[in-house]
Order: structure tokens, then C-alpha cells, then sequence
């Protein structure tokens, strides 16, 4: 440590201009309401670990981590980053498949206050060059290989493009490249001193990490949540989805997700003393045993993955007795689908609605059957203040359809290093536009109903036009692009990319896909479809009708004569 605690206040204070937060006069309200209670994510890990010890926290293949032993391994790595060079409010990029390892980093990451910045396992260079450079990594986290991809490859070709990237650790085997391994980096730090051993600089209302928008504009936005505001929205959660000491959540999705880490997710549930299971993959070939076997009691699922699960459980009968509850949300969950699973699986459904910017609305475990089948629930907090406006700002007539606006005591006030962006996505009141459009019942519970930001939820991976649109208009034979959605019977969208090429210059949608690919772009980005046009339909105003794009599409798929590829 070359700096007094003094100089990380410095830290602290640029990284909180950096990120907008409450007003004082709401802070100090969510404060004495007891809604934000003054934990940080490592002072709960170390009370769970003393209240707790030997029960187990994760269980991930032929591991299984004690809540002592996953605390004793985070206060290592913590002193290995130190070691590294890693300080207070350092940002780290962390890209970790679903293995225990998230948890010992993400933990070593929050004791010493440098942030982890949540990558998917599906991004590519693209997307991880983009997240290291806007954040400024220091570090960058990758498992070795994961379903036959090398995340050592990836990581050499970012750490060559990205001079402020200093160290690559990886979880598992370093193997030919020149990086460290997250085993090697907790035995250089020693066996762990007298406690504390180094003075906390962390304080509840600091900024714990940056996570990830699903975003509608070119590059993607950083979210940046507090300890207090996220420990609330777990507690709150646990409160509403059942999560005990006893419970056992099963992350089927990755981890790094907003949904299954805080809704309630793998961070409630560590929060409650319950039990971890990292499922590598969420299909019923490795859920369903996993489930018999570790006695799951919850688990969250993508829509399209809901499907598969319902298919599969007809056929297959597996046994899914110790399952109470499944929750599903991410993307429009189709009623007809929404009302099978309680038989078929033998487990409540709750539907979720959430974003990682803040607001989660959840169907309640005793709502009638009605409700959990065609609404996607209401907001967690009496907190959560909601608006649903039409396109003056103005409020809209009970029931009407509009967008929706929200602002709590989990809602973020604005993206990491973006006040131009802000000024667009917040209202002057602090109010996060959704871009979804939603009607509100008389009860208050939420029906999602399209939306208004140009995005893609490609079964819930979620895809900004723009950002591929850039990517497209970079080919030297594309003059114009425009990606939008079209539906789809599993993943209830895809996407479709309409092209205008130049003059005289070809390009097929073979030539346009692998040149995506070549750019680093992760799959799921990766248009489905193109259709090749001499122009885009406009709007009165003169821009880009997406509108009637999607209806031209509409019209060729139902027409006879198939599809141009
Ligand atoms: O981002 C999401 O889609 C999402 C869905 C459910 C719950 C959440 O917390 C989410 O962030």
C-alpha cells in the first residue's frame, strides 16, 4: 500500500462524481427508514461466516464451499490483489462462467473496495475491449476454457489492444499464456494475517460494483450499484420470494446476470445462510439431476428455457419434487406457456420483471393464479414510486398503455461516466425511463406491453439496434443498416437486419455474419436474418420507420414463397 486513506478519499470522491446517486434529502430518508441498514457486501460475508462457518455456501461440480471457506478464500485473494497493485476503486473486469470462483473474486474484489465489472460469458472482443477500456480496468477475470471456448485467447488478444490492463487472472489453468492463476495469486498472498488486516476503506454508500445495461444505444452502459441500495433490493427480495437459511438456489443462468445474482438470486441467498448451486449449463440434461440431487428449492429461468424445461419434464418425469418455486422473467413470458407450469414442473411460478438499473417486479408466491399467469408482478418496495406517461411526459389514464418511469431506493439516478446519456435516460426528477411500455391493473401489478427504446430481447439476452447497426455500417459495401425485431415461436424475438448496400458493391448475409464475427461481436448479437432493400420506409418526421420495416418482415414471413437469407 503506497497511499493513506486519505488519498483513497480522493479515489472515492472522483468515482462518486463519476457515478450519480440520491439526492441527500432520499438518502437520508431510505437511511432512517431502515431500508438502507449500513452493510457492505464484505462485512455480511463475514457475519455470514462466523454465523454460519461449515454450512455450505456453493456448490459447483465437485466443490462445495463452507461459508468459512469461501470467506477465508476471498481474504486471501484480497491481499493477492493488493499485492498486485489492485487499490480502492479500481476497476475490475470479471467474466466468469458459472464456477465458484465468481464468489471468492467478487468478495476479494468488495473487501479491498475495487469494483467488479460484470462481463458475460458470451461476450467477445468487442464487447470486452469496450467494457476494459471505458472502466479503465486494472484486471480483467476469466475462467480457462468453458464449453470449448478459450477465454486465454480472448484475454491475450484484449490485453495487447488495452495498455491500462495490467494483470489477467485466470480460474483454472493459466496453460501457455503468460497469466496468473487465481490458485498461484491466493498462495503467493500467504495464509491470512490477524484481522483487520488493513483498514477498511469501505464504506455502505460507496459505489460495490458496475453492472451492465442491457442498453439501446451503440455502446453499452454502465450501471453503477451501491452496497446499501443492492443489499436492500436482496433483503427485500428474500422477504418476497421465501429465501431461508434452508433454502437452496440453483443459478441456472450465468451468474453475473442481474437476475439470477439479486433477484433474489445467489447474492440473496448467501444473504439468507442458504446454499448456492452453480449449474454449468441450464439445460434439463444438467439441471434436472443437479436439482434431485442438491434438493433445490428455486431456481430462475429465461422464457425459451422455461419452454425447454416444460417440454423436457413431460417427457422425461424427472424428479423435481424438492423444487417450490420457479421463477421466470428476463423477457415476455407467453400466458399459455405461464400456466402450464405448475403442472407440469409441480412448483409455484413467479413472474419477474426486473432491470439491472434497479426496479424488480415479482408475482407474490400467494397471488392468485390469475395474477401469476398473465401480469409480470408489481414492485418489490412500497418504495418504488412508478409513473406511466405518454410522450409529452404526461401521466397516462389508469390502465392506458404508456412507458414506464420509475425512481427508489434501488433505482439507480444515472450510468457510470455518462451525463449526456443521463440527461436523456433520467427525468429532472431522478425518474429512470424504462423504455418499456407497460399498463398498470387496479391492483398495481404490471403488464409488459412492447416498448419504446430500440432494443432486441432475444429471449432475454438483450440486443441494442445500434450498436450492431455501427458494426454493419462500418463494411465497406454497406451504405445503411437497420436491426429490427421479428418474432419467434422459441426465443419470442429474434433479430433482422435490413441492408442497403452501396452501389455497385456486394455483400450476402453469409459475408455480413462473418464479418460481425471477425469484429469480436458475441453470437447472440449476431443478426438472424438479412434482408437486402434500395431504401428504408421513413417516418413523417423523415427518420428510419423500424415500424414498418417489422411489418414489411411480417408480411414476407407469412407469405408463401419462404424466406431470402
Ligand atoms: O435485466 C433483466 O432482464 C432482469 C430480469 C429479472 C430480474 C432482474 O433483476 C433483471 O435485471
Amino acid at each position: 500500500m503506497t497511499k493513506s486513506i486519505n488519498a483513497y478519499e480522493q479515489d472515492y470522491a472522483q468515482l462518486m462524481k463519476d457515478c450519480p446517486t440520491w439526492p441527500s434529502d432520499k438518502a437520508a430518508e431510505y437511511c432512517s427508514a431502515g431500508l438502507w441498514e449500513g452493510l457492505t457486501f464484505s462485512d455480511m460475508l463475514a457475519d455470514r461466516a462466523a454465523r454460519y462457518s461449515e454450512k455450505t455456501a456453493v456448490i459447483s461440480g465437485e466443490n462445495r464451499l463452507s461459508y468459512a471457506a469461501l470467506y477465508d478464500q476471498a481474504g486471501r485473494l484480497a491481499e493477492g490483489f493488493l499485492q498486485l497493485g489492485v487499490k480502492p476503486t479500481d476497476r475490475v473486469v470479471v467474466q466468469m462462467t458459472n464456477r465458484y470462483e465468481f464468489f471468492t473474486v467478487i468478495f476479494a474484489l468488495f473487501r479491498i473496495g475495487a469494483l467488479p465489472v460484470f462481463a458475460l460469458p458470451l461476450h467477445r472482443l468487442s464487447e470486452i475491449r469496450y467494457l476494459c477500456e471505458f472502466s479503465e480496468a486494472k484486471a480483467y477475470v476469466i475462467p480457462d476454457t468453458e464449453a470449448g471456448f478459450d477465454y486465454r485467447g480472448l484475454a491475450a488478444q484484449v490485453k495487447e489492444q488495452v495498455p491500462t490492463l495490467r494483470h489477467v487472472l485466470v480460474a483454472g489453468e493459466p496453460g501457455a499464456f503468460p497469466f496468473l492463476s487465481l490458485e498461484k495469486l491466493m498462495k503467493q498472498a500467504g495464509k491470512r494475517h490477524e484481522e483487520p488486516y488493513w483498514p477498511s476503506y469501505v464504506e455502505s454508500g460507496h459505489v460495490a460494483f458496475l453492472q451492465l445495461s442491457g442498453g439501446s444505444t451503440g455502446l453499452p452502459k454502465l450501471i453503477p450499484r451501491t452496497h446499501d441500495d443492492y443489499m436492500y433490493s436482496l433483503r427485500r427480495s428474500n422477504e418476497i420470494c421465501g429465501i431461508t437459511e434452508q433454502s437452496v438456489y440453483m443459478a441456472a443462468l450465468p451468474v453475473a446476470h442481474n437476475f439470477p445474482l439479486s433477484s433474489p438470486g445467489v447474492l440473496g441467498t448467501l444473504y439468507a445462510g442458504g446454499t448456492v448451486v452453480l449449474a454449468p449449463r441450464p439445460s434439463p440434461d444438467d439441471a434436472f439431476p443437479l436439482v434431485a440431487k442438491e434438493r433445490v428449492s428455486i431456481t430462475a429461468l429465461v422464457p425459451p428455457l422455461a419452454l425447454v424445461w416444460l417440454e423436457a419434464a413431460v417427457q422425461r418425469r424427472p424428479d423435481l419434487s424438492s423444487l417450490q418455486v420457479l421463477q421466470v422473467g428476463g423477457a415476455k413470458f407467453s400466458a399459455e406457456a405461464a400456466s402450464r407450469v405448475q403442472r407440469v414442473l409441480g412448483c409455484r411460478l413467479q413472474q419477474v420483471y426486473g432491470m439491472a438499473e434497479g426496479l424488480v417486479n415479482y408475482t407474490r408466491l400467494d397471488d392468485a393464479n390469475d395474477i401469476v399467469v398473465n401480469t409480470q408482478g408489481r414492485p418489490m418496495s412500497d418504495w418504488d414510486e412508478i409513473r406511466v406517461v405518454d410522450e409529452d411526459d404526461a401521466q397516462v389514464a389508469p390502465g392506458e398503455v404508456g412507458e414506464l418511469l420509475t425512481r427508489g431506493p434501488y433505482t439507480i439516478r444515472g450510468y457510470y461516466k455518462a451525463e449526456a446519456h443521463n440527461a436523456k435516460a433520467f427525468t429532472a426528477d431522478g425518474y429512470y425511463r424504462t423504455g418499456d411500455l407497460v399498463k398498470v391493473s387496479e391492483q398495481g401489478y404490471l403488464v409488459v406491453d412492447g416498448r419504446v427504446k430500440d432494443q432486441i430481447n432475444r429471449g432475454g439476452d438483450k440486443i441494442a439496434a445500434e450498436e450492431v447497426e455501427n458494426h454493419l455500417l462500418a463494411h465497406p459495401a454497406v451504405f445503411d443498416a437497420s436491426l429490427v425485431a421479428m418474432p419467434d415461436a422459441l426465443l419470442g424475438e429474434r433479430a433482422c437486419a435490413f441492408i442497403i448496400l452501396r452501389e455497385g458493391l456486394v455483400a450476402t448475409g453469409a459475408d455480413l455474419k462473418a464479418y460481425l464475427r471477425g469484429r469480436g461481436l458475441s453470437a447472440y448479437k449476431i443478426p438472424d436474418r438479412f434482408e437486402f432493400t434500395d431504401a428504408f420506409p421513413q417516418t413523417n418526421v423523415g427518420k428510419v420507420s423500424k415500424k414498418a420495416l417489422r411489418e414489411s418482415l411480417q408480411a414476407q414471413m407469412s407469405a408463401p414463397t419462404g424466406a431470402s437469407q
